[in-house]
């Protein structure tokens, strides 16, 4: 039998958050806004690609914004800021707590110091300087001493929502073993189709001896779909049925919708932790090191690249097209390029580029075909829209709001092959798009390690009573972020960056770029480094904090 619950306010608990009596007191700063002036992403995203996106749900992407209103900011020395993450006694403040069943358990019980302390912090900007600021940290994951659900009241619930991504079936595997074997919880729901399976679709009973195999399948064994976010139904579906984890895995939309969930749940006042785990294929979160799934997908595109490349060098002016997926970021088409060294061109959507007159595609093909006899060329879905657009209408959204994208492989294909006929040289394009392919094969062995990881940490997070969170690694650590830092911007390939420069340098291709657009690119490179390195909000959070101290106004 569980031991008996200790009140808060008189157990030794070393971890539950609002710590100990010496660590910083929490402020609320009201409005972020203010002190993230400068990162115009917060101020109003209607006219950004992502923001136009969500235009038919834009009264609910107003009440996610009020989770960036209600910002943990914890300040510290020396420009230290933990931006920490909502936590269920927030709203309700006089929950029970519980051992942590973790210490019972022989697997874990011989790892010394197995709870993390409840002070750690991950730093969101690793390379500082002497002087800098120490700036942002997030709340290390990881079991904590005391819990704030015993295991015979938690009934999870998972969803899977937006495109599919390598790795989906062992985060759900995880989640669902991780909940049973460290902390032997028993009701785990799947929610079926995404979002809308909340109100729409059956329910799946999830155990360890269902999720056993899941792993080794591409997909996601609880359906996934686009649009369909009603939130009241869907809090009304977890309320009516007794939910009170609910994880979540899916991209940036997802990650809203959870934020928009957690809201309705903190203003029902209901004890349910909603936790997100990112999943995109395109790795364009933000914060976190990279998404899962995405060193599958660049593994997989290896053979795509490969085949293109055999197919050109074999034909008389030969040139292997080969198209990845890449909506906004260009993540996969540059790595894959960087890891095949078979690639001449790389063309991405961060990085516009034209195709006729010097130092356009057409000419740089023509040289190519001429020194080497063949080409590869990798181009992300996302590349050229502008240029298409130009001679072909859109073709409108799909059930989220996300732009549909027009097709640049068939498009390019057909450009190159007019370009070559109209100066009479015979050339063999041979067009590969292995896009669905990709995305839909199961995680590799790195990817099912790192999704393992996310989901245990997850449900440590979700057992310490923590909600309003993505898990994420952050520098080499998990921790837990707030939903806005995941929603606020998107991550995308910096143009100005070392690491492009390497890919242009083992390509050999053109830049493309006239001065004007690196200079734009650069000042773009200026802004996000002044947010991940949060200094001047920092600044503004001690101002702030010294005159509350200080009893003063200004
Ligand atoms: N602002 C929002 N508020 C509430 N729900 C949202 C919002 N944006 C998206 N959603 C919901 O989240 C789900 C997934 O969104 P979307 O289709 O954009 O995929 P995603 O999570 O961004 O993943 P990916 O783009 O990587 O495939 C959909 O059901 C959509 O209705
Ligand atoms: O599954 P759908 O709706 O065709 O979406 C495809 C999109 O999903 C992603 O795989 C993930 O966002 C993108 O790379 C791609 O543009
Ligand atoms: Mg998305």
């Amino acid at each position: 039998m569980a031991p008996p619950p200790a009140s808060p306010a008189d157990s030794a608990d070393p971890d539950p958050r609002p710590a100990s009596a010496s660590a910083p007191v929490p402020i609320t700063i009201p409005s972020p806004r203010e002190l993230l002036h400068h990162h115009h992403h917060l101020v109003d995203r209607r006219d950004t690609p992502r923001g136009r996106a969500w235009e038919p749900e834009r009264s609910r992407r107003g009440e996610a914004m009020d989770g960036a209103a209600a910002a943990k900011l914890v300040p510290g020395e020396a420009g230290y800021v933990l931006e920490d993450v909502p936590h269920v006694s927030d709203y309700l403040p006089d929950l029970p707590t519980y051992p942590n069943p973790l210490q019972d358990n022989p697997a874990y019980s011989v790892v010394k110091q197995y709870f993390v302390n409840p002070d750690d912090t991950v730093c969101q900007k690793i390379v500082v300087h002497k002087d800098g600021p120490r700036g942002n940290h997030f709340r290390r994951a990881g079991p904590r001493q005391r819990v704030y659900f015993e295991p015979d009241e938690v009934h999870a619930c998972i969803v899977t929502c937006g495109g599919l991504c390598p790795g989906l079936n062992t985060v759900i595997r995880e989640i669902v073993c991780g909940l049973s074997d460290m902390y032997g919880v028993t009701k785990i729901l799947g929610i079926q189709g995404g979002y809308r399976g909340f109100y729409a679709r059956n329910t799946t009973t999830l155990t360890p001896k269902i999720v056993n195999d899941i792993h080794k399948r591409g997909g996601t064994i609880l359906g996934s779909s686009r649009g369909g976010h009603d939130t009241m139904k869907i809090v009304d579906s977890i309320q009516d049925r007794g939910i009170n984890q609910v994880y979540v895995i899916g991209g940036d939309g997802t990650q809203r919708g959870a934020g928009v969930i957690f809201e309705e749940v903190k203003r029902r006042g209901l004890k349910v932790s909603v936790a997100g785990i990112p999943k995109t294929i395109d790795n364009d979160i933000p914060v976190i090191d990279k998404s899962f799934g995405f060193d599958t997908a660049v593994e997989e595109a290896q053979r795509a690249i490969n085949a293109a490349h055999v197919e050109a060098v074999s034909a008389e002016n030969g040139i292997g097209l080969v198209k990845l997926m890449g909506r906004h970021s260009g993540f996969i088409a540059h790595y894959a390029t960087l890891a095949s060294r078979d690639v001449d061109c790389c063309l991405i959507p961060e990085s516009p580029f034209y195709l006729e007159g010097e130092g356009g595609l057409f000419k740089y093909i023509e040289k190519r075909l001429k020194d080497d006899g063949h080409m590869v060329i990798v181009v992300a879905e996302g590349a050229g829209q502008k240029l298409i657009a130009e001679t072909m209408q859109s073709i409108g959204k799909d059930a989220s709001g996300n732009e549909l994208l027009l097709d640049v492989g068939l498009w390019l294909s057909q450009k190159i092959n007019e370009y070559f006929k109209k100066n009479k040289m015979t050339i063999n394009l041979k067009y590969i798009d292995p896009t669905y392919m990709i995305r839909a094969i199961p995680s590799n062995a790195s990817d099912n390690v790192y999704c393992t990881l996310l989901a245990h940490s997850v449900v440590h997070g979700a057992m310490a009573g923590y909600t309003g969170f993505t898990i994420g690694q952050v520098n080499g650590r998990h921790c837990y972020i707030p939903f806005y830092r995941i929603t606020e911007k998107q991550n995308r390939v910096s143009i100005t960056d070392r690491m492009w420069a390497r890919l242009l340098s083992s390509t050999n291709q053109p830049s493309f770029l006239c001065n004007k657009v690196v200079e734009e690119a650069k000042k773009e490179q200026e802004r996000t480094a002044q947010l991940i390195d949060g200094s001047p909000s920092h600044r503004k959070v001690n101002e702030k904090v010294a005159v509350s101290n200080s009893g003063g106004t200004k």
